[in-house]
């Protein structure tokens, strides 16, 4: 596991849920639970703290995006439980420029008590994204965004911050004991966030790794190919049943507001009918992003190396 080596050594552990999965009602498809991980590894940040220095985040926030603040303000919650500071910096639309984000990015670089910078994104479509994100050193890099810590991902040396989505995706897989080595897995998708850091880590857990995006084609026959499948291409309930093989373990990433108010993600329930395990939404990917964020938060305060 050397992806998570680094939190191992600060004396994290990934609890092993493989023997307690629960069941779909109705169904012998495992769920994998992702809010008990992350409360799981939230707790042992609580108590990880003890006589160190206390993590401190700093999150800035670009604009009125309304999913952008609720996430915000779900990170900060989340912070608070762990014990764990941040810190929020709000810019309004009509005060947004690359210039003024990257000042203040400079700014919390050189602050001794800001361990992480957390750009919340989507930024505004003005504002060159790689730009601001490479404003940020690698050291307080908790998003794992970062041009280099992408390169260190890709080069297996996994010195840096691993991007949230796909380590707390990880961490579940581990977690629920799902085999990864040899194993087929198709991740659709293939932005900088989610599929191409996902990618990344499968082929160093030695997947053979597919990758699917929008000019796909035949993207059933792919999908019915994975042993391990991550939906991560943000159309709502995309792969249903027909997509899927027998026994296939499923991860959805998607996550979608429907008219009744209620989430959905990439995936259809009706996969549930023939899916070894399945990560719900809400409850599956999200809380796990959170928890690595957390995670990633501790590593660069407390990391020696
Ligand atoms: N739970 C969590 O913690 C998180 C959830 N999310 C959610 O995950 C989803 C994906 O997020 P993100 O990666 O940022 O999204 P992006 O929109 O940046 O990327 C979507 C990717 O999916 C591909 N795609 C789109 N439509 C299809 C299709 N019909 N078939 C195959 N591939 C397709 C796109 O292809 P192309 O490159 O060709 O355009 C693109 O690579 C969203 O629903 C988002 O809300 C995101 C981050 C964290
Ligand atoms: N710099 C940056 N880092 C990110 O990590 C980042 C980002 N920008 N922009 C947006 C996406 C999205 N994302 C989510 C995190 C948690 C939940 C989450 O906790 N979801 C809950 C439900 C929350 C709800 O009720 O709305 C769940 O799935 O159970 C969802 C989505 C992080 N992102």
């Amino acid at each position: 596991m050397k992806f998570f080596s680094r939190a191992q050594k600060l004396g994290f552990i990934l609890p092993d849920f493989s023997k307690t999965a629960q069941v779909y009602e109705g169904t012998n498809c495992k769920i994998m639970d992702g809010k008990t991980l992350s409360t799981n590894l939230i707790s042992q940040a609580k108590t990880l703290k003890d006589g160190k220095k206390v993590p401190c985040l700093a999150v800035i926030l670009a604009g009125e995006n309304p999913a952008s603040h609720v996430y915000v303000k779900n990170k900060i919650k989340i912070f608070k439980e762990a014990g764990f500071d941040s810190q929020s910096y709000i810019i309004s639309s009509d005060e947004i420029s690359e210039e003024k984000i990257i000042s203040l990015i400079l700014s919390l670089n050189k602050d001794k008590n800001v361990d992480g910078i957390l750009v919340q994104l989507p930024l505004p479509k003005t504002i060159n994204t790689e730009k601001i994100l490479n404003a940020i050193s690698p050291h307080k890099d908790v998003d794992g965004f970062l041009a280099h810590s992408i390169g260190t991902l890709a080069t297996g040396e996994f010195t840096n911050a691993i991007a949230c989505t796909p380590f707390g995706i990880l961490a579940m897989l581990v977690s629920y004991g799902i085999e990864i080595s040899g194993k087929n897995s198709v991740v659709v998708g293939r932005s900088n966030i989610v599929g191409k850091p996902m990618s990344l880590l499968l082929l160093s857990s030695d997947a053979t790794v597919t990758m699917a995006h929008s000019k796909t084609k035949d993207l059933k026959q792919i999908c019915k190919n994975a042993d391990i499948l991550i939906a991560a291409a943000g159309q709502p309930e995309l792969i249903d049943k027909s997509y899927i093989k027998e026994n296939a373990v499923i991860i959805d990433v998607g996550i979608h507001r429907k008219e009744n108010g209620k989430l959905c993600g990439d995936v259809h329930s009706n996969v549930k009918e023939i899916a070894y395990s399945l990560s719900p939404v809400p409850g599956g990917v999200g809380p796990m992003t959170i928890a690595m964020l957390m995670l990633n938060t501790a590593l660069a305060a407390w990391a020696k190396d």
